[in-house]
């Protein structure tokens, strides 16, 4: 299909280059983790007063919006001219355990009421989901942040403005090569405080429990819930930023979007609790620290590297 990346031609490129190993840093990190009572950190929401109608609109907008041609979607702005972007596979990748099977349409919301004066299906539709979900996100954060603390905290309405956030569209594409070689999203943590994911009937995400990859199914009632990087750091590791990742399928394509509830770049991030598992960090150090790592090494490490 000509909407599609040219993952096939990638994919060959990117064959046969050599596996890499995890750093022994990253894996002592990692098992010092796994052995913290955590609470959990995937779940799935029903109830939430999101309209099954206007996750329909969003869903009927993501297809028009990615089947597009695809120079169209590397070379268009849809929403306004500098901010959102649209990405696929993973520009930073070395070798197939990086490249994800997939492309995306980043949307930081700063723009929001602007779109809503715009006359595209595609603007006000975003702009609506945005605003139900931006609400959703700040209540499901202080539940989870009252549930840990015993008291309430205006923490998140303080510091995660909607403005400060952002929507991820993405899309799957049939893919001819085995799920085992290749992932539709490499496993990954997110590096907010929380995630709401809607996903459609397909299937493919996955979370790591235990050690083993199991399928998140897809429920047309529910939303996912899924606790980031900072909402671990914050609560000290209380709540537990899960890894997940999307398997590809042969024959169908996959739409998903998420919402990512983040902070200002400014805010700092603090373990509430002695002793404190990290060193206190703002998000803008958190965010760039990732990039430079992925820029690098093709891969994120994320909190390990602000351990105390
Ligand atoms: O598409 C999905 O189900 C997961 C997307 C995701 O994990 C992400 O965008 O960070
Ligand atoms: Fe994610």
């Amino acid at each position: 299909m000509e909407s599609d990346p040219p993952f096939q031609e990638k994919y060959k490129s990117l064959f046969g280059s050599v596996m890499e190993q995890m750093t022994t840093t990253e894996k002592s990190a990692r098992e010092r983790l796994l052995g913290l009572p955590a609470k959990l950190g995937l779940f799935q929401v029903v109830n939430h007063g999101i309209s099954g109608e206007i996750l329909a609109r969003m869903k009927c907008e993501q297809q028009k919006l990615f089947w597009q041609p695809f120079q169209k979607k590397v070379k268009e702005k849809f929403l306004d001219t500098s901010t959102d972007y649209y990405h696929w596979g993973n520009p930073n990748a070395t070798s197939l355990m990086q490249f994800s099977w997939s492309e995306a349409f980043h949307i930081p919301l700063n723009h929001v009421q602007m779109w809503k004066e715009y006359n595209s299906t595609l603007s006000t539709t975003v702009a609506e989901f945005a605003e139900m979900v931006s609400e959703l996100a700040q209540k499901i954060a202080e539940i989870l942040a009252e549930n840990f603390l015993g008291y309430k905290s205006n923490y998140f309405a303080r510091n995660c403005q909607p403005s400060s956030c952002y929507l991820r569209m993405s899309r799957y594409p049939p893919c001819p090569i085995s799920s085992d070689s290749i992932c539709g999203l490499v496993p990954h943590t997110d590096s907010d405080f929380l995630t709401i994911l809607y996903q459609d009937q397909v299937g493919g995400l996955q979370m790591l429990k235990d050690g083993k990859w199991v399928g998140i199914k897809p429920n047309p009632q529910a939303l996912i819930i899924n606790v980031g990087d900072l909402f671990q750091a914050w609560s000290n590791g209380a709540y537990k930023s899960i890894e997940h990742r999307v398997v590809t399928n042969h024959e169908v394509e996959r739409f998903s979007v998420g919402y990512f509830l983040c902070p200002s770049s400014d805010t700092f991030i603090q373990c509430c609790g002695e002793p404190a598992l990290y060193r206190k960090f703002s998000f803008r150090e958190y965010r760039q620290q990732v990039q430079e790592d992925v820029k690098s090494t093709g891969n994120k490490v994320g909190l390990p590297r602000f351990l105390m």
